[in-house]
């Protein structure tokens, strides 16, 4: 089975607005932002960590970090389609790298 970002992300909203007993993405909520952000850094730490180790570990954080990212997003009241816009305005923007001193 898969599930998409979206699927995802609709169901962390869906505990923000109707939390469930027994819900970790409920007790997240419940601790607040400071919780949330602690979980984002070590599910970050965790990704650098895998990738280090193998495509399977890296895959495993990576989809850890992907999870904590949505439930801070809802938290913050900020929706995927912000995200999507945000990178959107990125497309065809002209590289810095060649501004860099360091770029060789
Ligand atoms: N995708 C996830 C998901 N990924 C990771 N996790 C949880 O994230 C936690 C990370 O593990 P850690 O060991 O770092 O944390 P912990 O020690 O359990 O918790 P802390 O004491 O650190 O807070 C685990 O409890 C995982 O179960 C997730 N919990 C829920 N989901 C999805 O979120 C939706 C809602 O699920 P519920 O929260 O169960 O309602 C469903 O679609 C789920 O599939």
């Amino acid at each position: 089975m898969e599930q998409t970002i979206q699927e995802l992300y609709d169901q962390v909203l869906e505990r923000k607005e109707n939390p469930v007993e027994g819900s970790y993405t409920a007790y997240l909520y419940d601790k607040g932002l400071d919780k949330i952000l602690k979980k984002v850094g070590e599910e970050s730490t965790e990704v650098i960590v895998g990738a280090k180790n193998s495509q399977a570990e890296l895959t495993y954080e990576t989809a850890d970090l992907f999870f904590h990212l949505m439930v801070l997003l809802v938290d913050q009241g900020i929706s995927l389609a912000d995200i999507q816009a945000e990178l959107g305005s990125r497309v065809g923007q002209k590289s810095k790298l060649h501004e860099r001193s360091d770029w060789r």
